[in-house]
């Protein structure tokens, strides 16, 4: 008998510990041990002081996509760890995870970056709060072993938090939905075992099993679903998948909650601020440190098969999309474009990912 935490329970433990600002600590079997961990976006006053206690040297770990923004040289590949200068406060930090005022205030540097030492805590640090759906940046610290247990710090693995494995997705329940485009509409939600986000899948008629089913794969997009937001084209292809769906008089659209291509609505925001600056959506995903595309389309492959599905007739510009149903074990026996919504505000972002995404025009 067992009531404490399982690993995958204690990695949900640690994303909702760095979403409130409580440190974490990351275990490696290497040499250092254990990495005290806070996430740069939710670091406070406070904690910084305690911090700064302890001695030692801490760092800033970012992608190398951050670090090339901030001209810190990557030794560690795809990860820098910037040294955190002895004076160096709280805006300092937030500067360094934050691409929000480099325009108006671009010289961090110079900064130092760490050569020597294990990175794979700091990698998974940055992992961590991504999967937090914070800024990619972390504070660390190499701390003794038995600390977390001394502060009563939820303490993680390194390997566990970079394993890649799909959590298992549950169908939990689903029920009748008559909607505008068809009245044989019905909701299902999916469940992961991880604790992550839910996700739905809204099924038309009764598609028949053993034939490819006219398919969309939908990514949250709360501005342009919702709000009918014209910065891009979601609404028009949420309600233009639906309405193909109910002429034909059967299909099956995925909702999954990758709100801004799996960055989350808060970062997308800070995207769309510096989008304002004049860079483009890629550039801006950069600056803040993330891949353009951080979705995980393995997610609505799974969904997929649990319902049965195993061809598709994927409604889609994009390339990307057939590759990872391909590759997932979903067949795509055709691509069905969906060219609605284009207008004078969305023009240059839906040429941007003509361009650097490879979507089809
Ligand atoms: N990070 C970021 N995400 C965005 C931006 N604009 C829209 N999104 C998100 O991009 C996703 C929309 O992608 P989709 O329409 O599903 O897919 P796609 O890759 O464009 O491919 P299609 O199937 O051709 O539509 C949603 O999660 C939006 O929230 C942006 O400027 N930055
Ligand atoms: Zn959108």
């Amino acid at each position: 008998m067992s009531f404490a935490p399982d690993i995958t329970e204690r990695l949900a433990r640690a994303r909702a510990d760095l979403r409130m600002g409580v440190p974490v600590v990351v275990t490696t079997k290497g040499e250092s041990g254990s990495l005290l961990v806070m996430a740069a976006e939710t670091l406070d006053n406070r904690r910084l002081a305690d911090l700064r206690l302890l001695g030692g040297t801490p760092v800033i770990a970012v992608t190398g996509r951050r670090a090339e923004t901030l001209k810190a040289r990557a030794y560690d590949a795809d990860i820098a760890r910037v040294v955190l200068p002895v004076d160096a406060g709280l805006a300092w930090v937030q500067a360094i995870a934050d691409p929000a005022d480099d325009l108006i205030a671009p010289m961090k540097g110079p900064l130092s970056t760490l050569r020597d030492g294990p990175a794979d805590a700091h990698r998974a640090a940055i992992t961590l709060t991504k999967a937090a759906r914070l800024l990619p940046a972390a504070v660390c610290l190499d701390v003794a072993a038995g600390f977390a247990g001394d502060h009563d710090l939820t303490a993680v693995p390194a390997h566990a938090i970079m394993d890649t494995s799909l959590s298992p997705l549950a169908p939990l329940i689903a029920a009748r939905l008559p909607m505008e485009a068809s009245e044989a509409g019905r909701l299902h939600i999916f469940r992961p075992e991880d604790g992550a986000e839910e996700h739905y899948a809204i099924e038309v008629g009764k598609p028949d099993r053993s034939l490819p089913v006219l398919a969309r794969l939908h990514s949250a997009c709360f501005t342009g679903d919702v709000l009918g937001s014209l910065k891009c084209d979601c609404g028009p292809q949420l309600r233009g998948a639906l309405a193909a769906m109910g002429t034909e008089g059967q299909g099956v659209l995925l909702y999954l909650n990758q709100e801004g291509r799996g960055i989350g609505l808060a970062n997308k925001m800070r995207a769309y601020s510096l989008q304002d600056q004049g860079f483009d959506t890629v550039e801006a995903n950069h600056r803040l440190g993330f891949e353009d595309d951080e979705r995980d389309f393995r997610i609505g492959a799974e969904i997929l098969k649990r319902m049965g599905f195993s061809a598709v007739r994927l409604l889609t510009n994009n390339p990307a999309k057939i590759a990872k149903m391909e590759d997932a074990g979903v067949k795509v026996t055709e691509r069905v474009p969906l060219k609605v919504g284009e207008n004078s505000h969305n023009v240059a972002y839906l040429a941007t990912k003509a361009a650097k995404s490879g979507h089809l025009l």
